[in-house]
Order: C-alpha cells, then structure tokens, then sequence
C-alpha cells in the first residue's frame, strides 16, 4: 500500500468546516482522503457513528478521529456538531452523511434550510419516499449545495451529466442498465463453481455491498439509484412504481442482520437453480434496471444474451445506458466501477471541493 502524505496543519479559518456523520467503510476512506493535501482547504470539526459523536480538538488530524471517536463518551446528538460547525468561522460550513441510516437522510432538508450544505452517499432521501424527494427539492431553494455524486454509481458522472443534459433542454426517453456495483461483482463471477454465498461474502469484505447486504439483494439499493436518476429527468416516480424482484428468500426477509449473515447458505440452492438454467438457455443472468418512455419501471435478474451489454462487464462495473431526445440513434453510455470505499469516498471529496 502506498504512503499518505498529510496536508500541513492550517490554523487560520478554515474555507470549509466539515462534520461526518458515518466511520464504516466508506467513511473511513473518507477520513485518509482527508489527510491528503487535496484537502487542504478543509477542516474536520466532528465526527459520528451510530453509538456515539466527538467534536475534535483544534488541530486534530483527520486520520485521529475514528481513535478520538472510539474513546468519547458522547451519545449521539447533532446539535454539538452543528454547534462547532458554526463555531469554525469557515467560510462554508458541510455536513457529510456516509451512513444508510434513514432517519438521517431525512435531516438533510433541515440542514439544508438551515444553510449548512449537504455532500452523501447516503441514497435514502432522494430514492426513498417522493414526498422526501420534494421536500429536498424545496430545500435546495434556499441556495446550499447537495453533493449527491456518491449516490448513483459511486461517483460516475452520471447525474451531473443528466443535469448537463437537461440545461441544454435534452430530454431523458428511457435509461437502462447495470446499476448495483455488488451485484454486478456478483454476476460476474458466478459460473456455479462457488456457492453464491461464498461469493456474498467476498462482496461485503472488500466493502461493495450495504450495511445490511438484504438491501443489495432485495433490488431495494438499485430501486433507489433508478429513482434517483428518474427523478433528476423529471420522471416524479414514486417508491411504490418501481417493480422490484428480490433474490432474498422469503424465510430471510424478516430475520435481523445477524441471522441474515449467518444463514447465507440459504440463497445458494435457488440462485444454482437459475444459473443452471440461464446456462442451459444459453444465456448470462444480470441484475438490469429499466425504466421506458412511459416511465414504467423495473429492476430485476434477467437472462442476457452473451454479446448483450451488460454481459460484457468485469470487476464492480455498473452501465448506464441513456436514450434521450438528442442521443436517440444509440444511447449515452456511461460505464467504470460502481462500488467500494475508494471510489465512493472520492466523490465525496469532490463534491465538498466543488461547494
Ligand atoms: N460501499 C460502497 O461501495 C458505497 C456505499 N455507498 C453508501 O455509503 C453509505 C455508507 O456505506 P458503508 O460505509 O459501506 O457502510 P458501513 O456499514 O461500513 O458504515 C456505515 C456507518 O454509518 C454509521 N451510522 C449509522 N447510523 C448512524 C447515525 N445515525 N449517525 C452517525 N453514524 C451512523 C455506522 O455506525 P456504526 O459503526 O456504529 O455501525 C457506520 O459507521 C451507505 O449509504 C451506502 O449506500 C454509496 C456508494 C458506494
Ligand atoms: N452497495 C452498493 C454500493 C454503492 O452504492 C452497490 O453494490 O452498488
């Protein structure tokens, strides 16, 4: 693993005062890229889990906070992060939501209104409820940035092109493609040789699948990302109209995490049976999101042929296949790695550079 170089400390008001809310995976990235000279304009005034919080001493690295975290006997409450937020002098003032906890994605509009700009990874406001989704938008009016790179594609250029596109009066007509980096590592590589959980596990350790991997399986995660994107085109799709299969058993969907974890073994049998299957067919099994002009939408396994796109994917790829107005003979195709730490932790650092 190469060296970091740590940016020099800066003792002047910071241009911009972060907090993060999230040390997991993604978080953790997070707080080395912090420490690189690219952030050298940035200050790190807070730091969360979901146990407990620290505001960091004047001077503290950012590669110090999760030990900082781990001996604070703070409980978890906002109100002290946004206090030393504001207490930073910083020109703007940032908060970072690296975690998949609903309740705080439906803080974001408060911050918002409140003036602290919003950068996340976190997918839950803008792909859960529509009324979540407006409110979101209402927010926006008062002028703070919402950071949303890490949203869809872990930081692919996909919905910052969607937004170039529609200010130059293009028009989205249908979108399709391979939009879960997990599933798509997954898919990959599953040839029946080894247990699809075996694989599973895999995924979570090299940090591409959710806190709770059900979210990855269950479409719930590509649902989201199809929504988003949707909703960026204008489509005002509820959560309830994407058609979604699951691949979670039924006897897995109501157990909790840890159960789920230990009895992976459970998926193997019925995923064996339509790999089989589609082999026997001569076909590739993918994970697809779709969504037509009527605005009719589905994410789903589906049976591809070899020389279909998706087919043709290695690693975490995610594709984005979009056909719109003015790219109608063949679509815009947007493609690279869809998940891990890395990545996504860098499109959270461009998107608090970009505020
Ligand atoms: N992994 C990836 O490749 C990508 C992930 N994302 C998104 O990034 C987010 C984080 O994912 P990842 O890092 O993999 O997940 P992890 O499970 O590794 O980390 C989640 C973190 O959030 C913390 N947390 C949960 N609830 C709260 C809360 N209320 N306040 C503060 N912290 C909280 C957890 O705390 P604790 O440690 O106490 O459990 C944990 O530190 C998710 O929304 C995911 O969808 C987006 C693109 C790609
Ligand atoms: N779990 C997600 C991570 C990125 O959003 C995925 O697999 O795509």
């Amino acid at each position: 693993m190469s060296a970091v170089a740590f940016a020099p400390r800066v003792d002047t008001a910071p241009r911009s005062a972060l907090v993060l809310l999230g040390t997991g995976v993604v978080g953790r990235a997070l707080l080395t890229l912090l420490g690189t000279p690219a952030a050298a304009s940035l200050r790190l005034v807070g730091a969360a889990n979901s146990r407990r919080q620290h505001v960091l001493p004047d001077g503290a690295l950012p590669g110090d906070a999760v030990e900082h975290l781990a001996r604070s006997h703070e409980g978890r409450d906002n109100g002290p992060l946004l206090a030393a937020l504001d207490a930073a002098g910083a020109t703007h003032k940032i908060v970072v939501d690296a975690t998949a906890c609903t309740i705080e994605a439906g803080r974001h509009a408060d911050w918002l209104a409140a003036g602290y700009h919003v950068v996340t990874a976190n997918k839950a406001l803008a792909g859960g409820q529509l009324a979540g989704w407006r409110a979101l938008q209402k927010a926006l009016a008062h002028g703070a940035v919402y950071g949303d790179a890490a949203t869809v594609g872990a930081g692919l250029p996909v919905l910052s092109t969607l937004r170039r596109l529609r200010q130059c009066g293009d028009s989205l007509l249908t979108l399709e493609g391979v939009f879960s980096g997990s599933l798509s590592w997954l898919f990959n590589q599953y040839d029946g040789s080894r247990p699809f959980s075996a694989l599973l596990r895999d995924a979570r350790r090299l940090g591409f699948t959710e806190p709770d991997p059900r979210s990855d399986l269950s479409g719930e995660d590509v649902a989201r990302k199809l929504l988003i994107i949707a909703r960026h085109a204008g489509f005002a799709l509820g959560s309830d109209e994407v058609e979604v299969e699951s691949l979670v058993p039924e006897a897995l969907r109501g157990v909790d995490t840890q159960t789920f974890l230990d009895r992976l073994e459970e998926l193997d049998e019925p995923l064996r049976a339509r790999h089989a299957q589609a082999k026997a067919n001569g076909k590739r099994l993918r994970y697809l999101a779709r969504l037509n002009q009527r605005g009719r939408a589905r994410v789903g396994l589906v049976e591809v042929d070899a020389d279909h796109p998706a087919a043709r994917l290695s690693g975490t790829d995610n594709q984005f296949a979009l056909t719109t107005t003015r790219y109608h003979a063949t679509p815009l195709v947007i493609q690279g790695p869809g998940a891990g730490p890395e990545i996504t932790a860098q499109a959270l650092l461009g998107d608090i550079l970009a505020v």
